[in-house]
């Protein structure tokens, strides 16, 4: 408390000025005393003078007569003076009259700095009838301590007055400061203090103050309050608003089918939503599962975070479809929406896509598939037959032989029994082929009479010879087209061969068909194998 009437205002300004007024005050007191005590000085000496010539006449004949009374008259008239000590009239070195008064004891002090220095006044008195000559002397010794309390005593009249005006004026100044300045400021800060500016409370104008400095003060203040309070109003609405977008958001964010998520640069999740624990089969719980996606898409890793540093670098949405498996049997399908937030935080959905997968799946199946039999169609060998040649050009291909197969006569068979008969040697022909490959191994029927088999990772020729021969054997054997009818067929089978090197589907294909038509030329039904030229620069 005391500390904070130090800090006031109110008491510093007082104490300032107080202060300034006492200094100069007593600043103006000294100069005025050391005035005062020398002109005080001077004058006692003067009138000591004054006195001397007025009684100049009557000791000029005291001393002209040689009278000693008259001589002690006028030592006893100039002795009346009480800045004088000593008086004495002394006629050609003889004293006439003389008069000594006892002087108290002198008391040094420090205003004695100021003290003049007159010991004694010397006065030669002439004769009363030739002013030219002299006829005595009058010596008078000066009382210097009375002189100097005579001239001192008004000297600290003086003083006193100017400090009793210098108080008042200090004073006065006080209360003008207070009642005009100090006093109103402090008002207003505490009516500051208590101020509810929510409840609509502004700050009143001091007494007086309307117009001035602090009016205006006060104005400012009050504008800076309403700005404040409207700032704080629409600060208030806004954060209401945003609450109810967050509930909003919230109740999106739990309720949602799709899976919502918050990860970081590393592919770890922040936070995600029920159904994203849900898709990836994620115990409920408080503990974030953080590596569960990245563990979930083991092994396609590399594809997300190739995604998020696009997503971060290109300010782009990016969407990909995953693959992830939950256990056996248990696979899923998973479209990972994804952009970039802030910070390094990006911002996610994950949608179930497994069924329009499977559906994309059996499209493509159906688009590749020879309805007929059940095979691969030209489109399917092709497709593969590019896959194979990337692999291959990549390095991480396999060596393969290629039999191109084409029926022979079959169009007798279309001819002779109908269409549907030769429907069903295709399928008869097909279940051949189906039973004498392996699962590895590729089939396709790419229209009419007329199959591609690819052997893959074979790379021993009598094997793919020795299965060209079981197809031949196996589809020369006659075919029940129903109860009572039976047909037979031969194949003609051309074969190409690659290594596990660049090829081109094209031309594979174009050396076992040339080796196929060989096969027709010299009687059908059997196999020939195309030349094979590794250092040929065309394959
Ligand atoms: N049944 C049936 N016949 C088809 C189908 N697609 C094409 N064909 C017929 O298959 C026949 C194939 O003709 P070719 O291979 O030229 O006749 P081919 O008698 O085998 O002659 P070579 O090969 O020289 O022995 C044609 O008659 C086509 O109409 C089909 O899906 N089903």
């Amino acid at each position: 408390m005391r500390e904070l009437i130090r800090n006031s205002i109110v008491f510093r300004s007082a104490s300032a000025v107080l202060g300034v007024s006492f200094f100069i005050g007593i600043l103006f007191s000294v100069a005025s005393y050391i005035y005062f005590v020398d002109e005080e000085q001077d004058q006692t000496v003067n009138t000591v003078y004054d006195l001397l010539a007025s009684l100049e006449n009557t000791a000029s004949i005291a001393c002209y007569i040689n009278d000693q009374n008259l001589a002690n008259e006028v030592v006893n008239g100039l002795g009346r003076n009480a800045d004088i000590s000593q008086v004495s009239i002394n006629v050609k070195g003889t004293i006439l009259a003389e008069l000594v008064k006892p002087t108290p004891p002198h008391h040094p002090s420090i205003a004695t700095l100021f003290r003049k220095n007159i010991n004694h006044i010397d006065r030669d008195i002439s004769s009363p009838f030739n002013s030219s000559e002299k006829v005595c002397t009058v010596h008078m010794q000066i009382n210097q301590d009375a002189v100097f309390e005579h001239s001192t005593s008004k000297a600290r009249f003086v003083v006193a007055l100017l400090l009793f005006q210098t108080v008042l004026i200090a004073l006065a100044l006080v209360y003008i400061m207070y009642r005009m300045v100090t006093n109103p400021i402090k008002s207003i800060s505490d009516r500051l203090h208590t101020l509810l500016p929510q409840n609509g409370e502004l700050l009143q104008h001091p007494h007086r103050h309307t117009g001035d400095e602090l009016g205006q003060l006060v104005n400012d203040v009050n504008n800076i309050i309403s700005d404040l309070v409207s700032s704080l109003d629409e600060e208030r609405h806004l954060r209401v608003q945003h609450a109810l977008g967050e509930k909003k958001f919230q109740a999106i964010f739990d309720n949602a089918e799709t899976g919502i998520f918050q990860m970081n640069e590393h592919g770890e999740l922040i936070s995600y939503n029920q159904a994203l624990a849900r898709m990836l089969d994620l115990p409920t719980g408080q503990t974030i599962a953080s590596h569960a996606l990245l563990e979930r898409i083991s092994g396609q890793e590399l594809r997300l975070h190739l995604m998020i540093h696009s997503a971060i670098s290109e300010a782009q949405i990016l969407s990909e479809d995953f693959y992830i498996e939950l256990g056996q049997n248990k696979k899923k399908w998973l479209n990972i929406v994804l952009h970039a937030a802030e910070n390094g935080v990006l911002q996610g959905l994950i949608n179930d896509v497994t069924e329009r997968k499977q559906q994309e799946e059996k499209a493509h199946q159906l688009a590749v598939t020879d309805h007929l039999t059940g095979l691969n169609n030209r489109l399917g060998l092709d497709r593969e037959m590019a896959r194979l040649a990337k692999e291959n050009a990549n390095g991480t291909g396999c060596p393969f032989f290629l039999l191109l197969i084409d029926l022979d006569k079959f169009k007798t068979v279309n001819d002779t029994y109908g269409h549907s008969a030769g429907d069903i040697v295709l399928v008869h022909f097909a279940k051949i082929l189906l039973r004498t490959l392996r699962k590895t191994d590729f089939i396709a029927r790419l229209g009419g009479d007329e199959f591609v088999l690819l052997l893959r990772g074979l790379d021993d020729l009598s094997k793919a010879e020795e299965i060209a021969r079981k197809i031949i054997s196996q589809a020369s054997r006659r075919i029940d087209i129903s109860p009572d009818t039976q047909v037979q067929i031969g194949t003609s089978i051309g074969i190409s061969y690659t290594p596990a090197t660049a090829f081109s589907p094209e031309d594979l294909l174009a050396q076992a068909d040339a080796a196929m038509y060989e096969v027709k030329q010299h009687g059908r039904n059997a196999y020939q194998v195309a030349p094979y030229f590794p250092d040929d620069p065309a394959r």
